[in-house]
């Protein structure tokens, strides 16, 4: 039934009621629920067929307003009765923040990780044995075709020092610098790209200063990802992917200390060389507890027009990384393998991943089967290591 439909012949009380009925189910994009549900329709007045409707924003500088202002319109504009509509924006005052954040957090506590085992979140981290392999363009395509397909995904990306998937994802304001968060009191509510909610330190580097993490180490390392784990608002999510740097270095380890429990993605090139070193980081999340799930081969060989094949990295990493990896009885599976794709990599640069900008592009299509595979999935203890301390 549509508002239109179900209006014809009702009263202005009645009226008043359906606008705010009405404009109550536009869903906030950062936050990801109605407006009414989160306190944020303060009030709708209808004088004949015209109406004002009042929006209370988190903060006076929701980087969503512009948005909110208009689908709130574009919602009373289908509301037959009406021929005049005014959104006005307002901004919550400290108690409404307060009683807003505490009914997100649905009465759970600060502490502790959202994304513990026992949560109903699949943790998937994605890593690399070396950079450049397209890790990143895995993880941000493969989100993307998650959100899709209607699966509620977020992304960490725990690449520090080389932090792409807010540029990936097109998460970069109008001036060029990486868009920061939301803070609403306590809460840091990720700014979603293509329907991926996001975390990256390049959210947070002073502006213009990318180069400001270069010089961290371990502990401050450890404490920054933890803080993306438990105190940034990602709300319920199914999947949440981790974007690794490559390698086996203090990240990896912090990662596997603080979500032991995560399963794992090898991302390789064909090439040889490349899988050599995939194996060790592979190694060291097993070490830590972690399992893992598949590997996913990227520039992979192409289809040309004309039925032959461009193989830039050669062929076969993938097999060879899988079968390398299935030891003691564990098999690891080749998940997919994402072809070579010029579409891919400009879509990357633009910051409109190929996923959602050209599905019929052959490595989007591998995205979205590998998204599919992924989401239904069991998520399930068997098979799953229990965490060894490295120290
Ligand atoms: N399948 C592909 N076809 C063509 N180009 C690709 C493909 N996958 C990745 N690329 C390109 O390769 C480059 C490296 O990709 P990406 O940044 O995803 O790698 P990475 O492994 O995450 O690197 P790093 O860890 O150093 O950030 C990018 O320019 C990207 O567009």
């Amino acid at each position: 039934m549509t508002a239109k439909s179900r209006l014809a012949g009702t009263t202005a009380p009645d009226l008043t009621a359906f606008v705010r009925e009405v404009v109550g189910r536009v869903v906030d994009p950062e936050l990801r629920r109605p407006l009414a549900e989160l306190g944020m329709i303060r009030d709708v007045r209808v004088t004949g067929a015209a109406a004002v409707v009042e929006v209370a924003l988190t903060i006076s500088t929701c980087p969503a307003a512009d948005r909110i202002k208009a689908d709130v319109l574009a919602a009373a504009d289908t509301v037959e009765g009406l021929n005049e509509v005014q959104v006005v924006l307002t901004v919550m005052t400290e108690q409404e923040r307060v009683a807003l954040t505490s009914k997100l957090r649905d009465g759970r506590s600060r502490t502790g990780t959202p994304f513990s085992a026992q949560s109903l979140t699949r943790v998937i981290a994605v890593t690399s044995g070396k950079g450049g392999v397209g890790k990143s363009s895995v993880t941000a395509n493969l989100a993307v075709a998650m959100a899709a397909q209607g699966i509620r995904v977020g992304i960490v990306d725990a690449d520090v020092h080389g932090f792409s998937i807010p540029g990936l994802l097109g998460l970069i304001g109008d001036d060029g610098e990486t868009l920061r968060p939301t803070r609403v009191e306590d809460l840091v509510l990720p700014p979603v790209g293509y329907g991926v909610k996001t975390i990256s330190i390049g959210m947070f580097l002073p502006e213009g200063d990318t180069d400001a993490v270069v010089s961290w180490r371990g502990p401050m390392l450890h404490r920054t990802l933890d803080q993306f784990i438990t105190d940034v608002f990602f709300g319920d999510l199914d999947v949440l992917l981790i974007d690794m740097p490559p390698g086996t270095g203090d990240v990896a380890i912090s990662v596997g200390q603080l979500l032991p429990h995560a399963e794992v993605i090898v991302v390789t090139t064909p090439q040889c060389a490349a899988t050599e070193v995939a194996v060790r980081s592979a190694f060291l999340a097993r070490k830590l507890g972690q399992r893992i799930i598949g590997v996913v081969e990227t520039m992979a060989p192409m289809h040309l027009p004309d039925g032959s094949e461009f193989a830039p990295f050669g062929t076969g990493g993938g097999n060879t990384l899988a079968e390398r990896l299935s030891t003691n009885g564990e098999v690891v599976p080749l998940l997919g393998s994402v072809p070579f794709s010029p579409a891919l990599r400009v879509a990357g640069d633009t910051g409109t991943p190929v996923a959602a900008s050209d599905p019929a592009d052959p490595a989007a299509q591998v995205f979205t089967s590998l998204a599919t595979a992924l989401s239904i999935r069991p998520r399930g203890l068997p098979g799953r290591r229990l965490p060894v301390s490295l120290s």
